[in-house]
C-alpha cells in the first residue's frame, strides 16, 4: 500500500506521524526543565525543543523522500540522532485516501517541505504551551498543497490527550484530525499577534472595528482558531513571520474553504528560491468570510507599507 499511494499522501501520511514525534520531544525537553535558549536576533528565541524538534522532522523525511528539496527554520546539524528520532511509519488512513488527478503525477523535483518544528517559540519559553505547533508544509512549485499543523499540548474538553493533535489538510481533498466549524456571523472576532505588536498591527485591528480582539503566539495556533470558527480572521501587517510559519496552515486553511494571503491579497510563493521573510504580512480569513473586504478595511497608509 506503501509505496502505490501518490508522493504527496505519502508525504502527509508520513509527516503526520513525525510531526507526531516531534511534539513527543518538545514536551520531553519541557519536562526535563532546561530549554537552553539561544538569542537568533530581537525577539527571536531558539530552544533545545526547537533544535531537536527539527532534526527529528528533516532527519526522517530525508531518509523516506530523498530527492525533494526540505527547508527548515532553524540550522541543520549533520551530527547523528538517537535512532528513535527516526519516523519511518505512515498514518495508514491517509494513505488510504483518493488522491485528484491534479495531484497524482507530482514529481519529487517539484516539492518543497516548509518546516517549522516549533511554532510559538516565544510562548513556549514563557510557559504559554497550548500556543505551540508543529508546522510541515508541502509546496508544489510555487504553491503550497498541503499541511500538517501538530499541537503536541492540545487537551480535550475533559482535560485529558497527553499525546495531542494532529491537524492536516490537502487542497483538492479535505481535512481532518479536527471538526471544522464556520465563525459564528453578526460579529467580528479578529486574533493577531502578543508578542511582536507594532503600530501597524494596531491600527488594522482597530479599522476592522472587532467585536473582540485575541492576542495569542504563533501563525499555527492563529489559523487553528480560525479553523475552529472561534475567530474570523488573523491580520498580521507586519515583517517577521516567514514561509514555514504559513506553508502548512495556508494549506489546511484553503482545503477547509478559508485563504490566506499578504495584507494586499497576493498569495506567497513557496518554491524553492523564494525569500523566506513573508515580507506583506499576512491576512488569513475562515470559512465563508468575504477576504476581500477585510483587505479593503485595512488602511491603505498600512497596506501601502507592504507592497
Ligand atoms: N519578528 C519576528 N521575529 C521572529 N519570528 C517571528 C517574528 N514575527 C513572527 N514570527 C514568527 O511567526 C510566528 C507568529 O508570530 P506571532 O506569534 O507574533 O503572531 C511566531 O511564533 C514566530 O515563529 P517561531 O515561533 O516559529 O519563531
Ligand atoms: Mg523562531
Ligand atoms: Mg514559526
Ligand atoms: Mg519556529
Amino acid at each position: 500500500m506503501a509505496h502505490s499511494a501518490p508522493l504527496i499522501i505519502r508525504l502527509v501520511a508520513s509527516s503526520v506521524r513525525t510531526a507526531r514525534r516531534a511534539g513527543d520531544i518538545i514536551r520531553n525537553v519541557m519536562a526535563q526543565g532546561d530549554l537552553r535558549i539561544v538569542e537568533k536576533g530581537k525577539n527571536d528565541y531558539q530552544t533545545e525543543a526547537d533544535r531537536s524538534a527539527q532534526q527529528c522532522i528533516i532527519k526522517s523525511l530525508e531518509r523516506q523522500f530523498p530527492s525533494i528539496t526540505i527547508i527548515g527554520e532553524e540550522e541543520q546539524s549533520s551530527c547523528d540522532v538517537p535512532h528513535e528520532w527516526i519516523v519511518t511509519e505512515s498514518e495508514p488512513d491517509i494513505l488510504s485516501l483518493d488522491c485528484p488527478e491534479e495531484l497524482q503525477n507530482i514529481r519529487d523535483e517539484e516539492v518543497v517541505v516548509w518546516v517549522d518544528p516549533l511554532d510559538g517559540t516565544s510562548e513556549f519559553t514563557q510557559g504559554l504551551v497550548d500556543h505551540v505547533t508543529v508546522l510541515i508544509g508541502i509546496a508544489v512549485g510555487d504553491r503550497s498543497v498541503a499541511g500538517i499543523i501538530h499541537q503536541p499540548y492540545y487537551k480535550n474538553e475533559k482535560g485529558a490527550n497527553s499525546q495531542g493533535r494532529t491537524l492536516w489538510g490537502i487542497r483538492g481533498i479535505g481535512v481532518g484530525g479536527f471538526e471544522a466549524q464556520v465563525p459564528p456571523s453578526g460579529q467580528r472576532i479578529i486574533v493577531t499577534t502578543r508578542s511582536h505588536r507594532t503600530p501597524e498591527v494596531h491600527d488594522a485591528v482597530e479599522a476592522l472595528q472587532p467585536a473582540k480582539v485575541m492576542y495569542v503566539g504563533g501563525a499555527g495556533h492563529k489559523v487553528i482558531l480560525l479553523l475552529e470558527g472561534k475567530a474570523h480572521a488573523y491580520v498580521f501587517p507586519s515583517t517577521g513571520c516567514k514561509r514555514w510559519d504559513t506553508c502548512a496552515p495556508e494549506a489546511v486553511l484553503a482545503a477547509a474553504g478559508g485563504k490566506l494571503t499578504d495584507v494586499n491579497g497576493h498569495e506567497y510563493s513557496y518554491c524553492k528560491d523564494t525569500p523566506y521573510m513573508n515580507s506583506s504580512g499576512v491576512l488569513a480569513t475562515g470559512a465563508g468570510q468575504d477576504h476581500e473586504w477585510y483587505i479593503r478595511k485595512i488602511p491603505g497608509a498600512v497596506r501601502d507599507k507592504f507592497v
